[in-house]
Order: C-alpha cells, then sequence, then structure tokens
C-alpha cells in the first residue's frame, strides 16, 4: 500500500534557521500517528511540509504517493487543522457546512449534519461564540466531511481542559473508525497521544529522533533501575537511551532487540520523554542527537 508520508532528507530552513533537517520517514497507510516533540522542535513545519502550505527547502516528500498540493485531487485527498483550530468567527455552524459544501468536490452533508448533531451544536450559533473544544470539534467536522484520506491536525486538543481533550480524542477514534481515514496529529503532551496512536514520530531540535509503529517500539524498549542497567549486564546491541534520575529512583530506558531478564517494558511516555530530554540535553551539550531511529 502507499505511504500516507514518505520524506527522504527532507529539510526546512526559515532564513538562517534550520526547522528541520535530515527527516527521512516511511509512515505506513491506515494509521493514527501522533508527531511528539516539544515548543519549536519542528512539528508544525512537518504538517505544513506535508499540506503542501510550506515547500522544501532540501530534499523530498510524498503524502499519499503524490506531492503535496500538487493539484485539485491531491488537494481533496488531505484534510488539515491547522493549530488553534481555526474558524470563521463570523460565520454560523451551517454556514462552515454550507461553505465546506462550495468548497469541496467530495463534501458530505449527510456527515457533517450528523456530527454537528451529535455534538449538539446549534447550527445558527455564530462561531465565534463557541467554547474552544467546540471551535476545535466543528473544525475537526469540516475537515472529515470533505471525505478525505489523510486528516492532519496541529496540536488539536491544546487549547482543551483536560475533560474537553478526552472527549475529543474518544471521538476522534470512533470517527477514524467509521471513516477508515489515516490521521497524522501533533501534539506535546504524550499522555494524550498514548491513548489514541498506534504510529509514533518523536521529533526534537528539527530532527526526528525516533519512528516507528507502537507495538514495535514497546516490544524494544524497556524501564530498567540503575542497578539492572549495568552495561556489562545488558544484551549485545542494547543501547541506554537515558537514565532519569529526577525521581528518588533511577529510570533507565534501553533500546534492546533482544528480551532483557526481569526487565519491566517501558510504556508510550517513557520512550517519548527518554528520546526527547536526550535531545535535548545534546542540544544543551551543542552536540545534537541526528540518528533517525525507526
Ligand atoms: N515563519 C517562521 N519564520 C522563522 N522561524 C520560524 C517560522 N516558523 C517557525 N519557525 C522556527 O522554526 C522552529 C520550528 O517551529 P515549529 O513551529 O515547526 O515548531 P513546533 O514543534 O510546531 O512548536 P510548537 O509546539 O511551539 O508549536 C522554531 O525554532 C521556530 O521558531
Amino acid at each position: 500500500m502507499t505511504p500516507i508520508i514518505e520524506t527522504r532528507d527532507l529539510g526546512k530552513r526559515y532564513r538562517h534557521k534550520a526547522a528541520l533537517t535530515d527527516c527521512t520517514l516511511r509512515v505506513p497507510a491506515g494509521r493514527i500517528v501522533g508527531l511528539v516533540g516539544p515548543n519549536g522542535a519542528g512539528k508544525s513545519t512537518l504538517l505544513g511540509l506535508t499540506c503542501g502550505l510550506l515547500a522544501p527547502t532540501t530534499g523530498t516528500i510524498a503524502v499519499l504517493g503524490d506531492r503535496p498540493a500538487a493539484g485539485a485531487a491531491q488537494l481533496a485527498k488531505v484534510g488539515f487543522v491547522a493549530q488553534d483550530a481555526p474558524v470563521y468567527a463570523g460565520l454560523s455552524v451551517a454556514d462552515h457546512l454550507k461553505l465546506g459544501r462550495k468548497l469541496n468536490p467530495r463534501w458530505d452533508m449527510g456527515l457533517a449534519q450528523r456530527r454537528v448533531q451529535q455534538l449538539g451544536l446549534d447550527p445558527a450559533q455564530k462561531a465565534g461564540r463557541l467554547s474552544g473544544g467546540q471551535r476545535a470539534q466543528l473544525a475537526l467536522t469540516v475537515a472529515a466531511a470533505k471525505r478525505a484520506e489523510l486528516l492532519i491536525l496541529d496540536e488539536p486538543v491544546a487549547s482543551l481542559d483536560p475533560l474537553a481533550r478526552s472527549a475529543f480524542l474518544r471521538d476522534l477514534l470512533e470517527f477514524v473508525a467509521e471513516l477508515g481515514v489515516s490521521v497524522v496529529l501533533s501534539s506535546h503532551l504524550l499522555g494524550d497521544l498514548e491513548r489514541v496512536c498506534d504510529h509514533l514520530i518523536v521529533l526534537a531540535a528539527g530532527r526526528v529522533q525516533l519512528a516507528g509503529d507502537v507495538g514495535d517500539l514497546l516490544a524494544e524498549h524497556y524501564r530498567l533501575t540503575a542497578d539492572q542497567a549495568d552495561p556489562a549486564m545488558l544484551p549485545a546491541g542494547a543501547e541506554i537511551v537515558h537514565a532519569d534520575d529526577s525521581a528518588r529512583e533511577t529510570a533507565v530506558v534501553v533500546r534492546s532487540s533482544q528480551p532483557i531478564d526481569g526487565a519491566a517494558h517501558a510504556d508510550l511516555e517513557d520512550v517519548g520523554l527518554a528520546y526527547m530530554t536526550r535531545a535535548a540535553m545534546a542540544s544543551v551539550r551543542g552536540t545534537a542527537e541526528t540518528g533517525v531511529r525507526r
């Protein structure tokens, strides 16, 4: 199957600032992809390149097998919700649906109206008067009713409270199952992504630190105590990703393709944080980690 995103040595500079460097990725179809990284990691830049709002400085990117925004057919295949769920404040909910129908050849009005009803949104309400969570839901509804093959959501839950975040993500899962679309969503909160994603990309300092299917990543990462992480005791090829000594007991995240006796598997939050912290420390030391890990 054609990958949803395939990049090779992709890079983006803004004047003198390198926002994304040497990004090589292959994301299989049918995934819910979590793109995680700290502020300024390059997440929005990668998503902007993916939907064709930005042009690469170096390298190549193909989305659903074609150049992003290559033409009307390609544009129709990708739905994008930018950060802060932009909606037209002066237009009503119903106006948004009408505009969606006008602008999108594959618009599914039945789906849009059904979702508006399920969410309890008043069609006559001006979007500027909706709550942050309702605006995010409206923006998602408009993107989904395009009947796109790929939905790209840039920090869709950033402005929501924990309850609204949880409801939004639950809703997203149901919705993805119903439509069979692939999704890429970014966040700097791993906890949010852990619940919904089956593929993870960790970005830090403009570089991919880790990428792969969640099941594969969890299978080869372990959380050890300092004693267990004695390099002499680890299997050949095992790599200590990061040792976190901020808690009472040091927690060491180790990557190993071979099982480590007596060690517990790390969870996704442990794994993501280990790679992000390692990158942050390397960048402070001026020796940014570069390895793309897949
Ligand atoms: N238009 C621009 N001009 C100059 N620099 C930019 C521009 N957009 C982003 N940058 C810089 O590129 C880097 C990556 O920014 P980007 O917005 O992609 O990160 P992000 O991971 O989405 O961050 P956040 O989580 O804070 O939204 C940052 O250092 C940012 O300052």
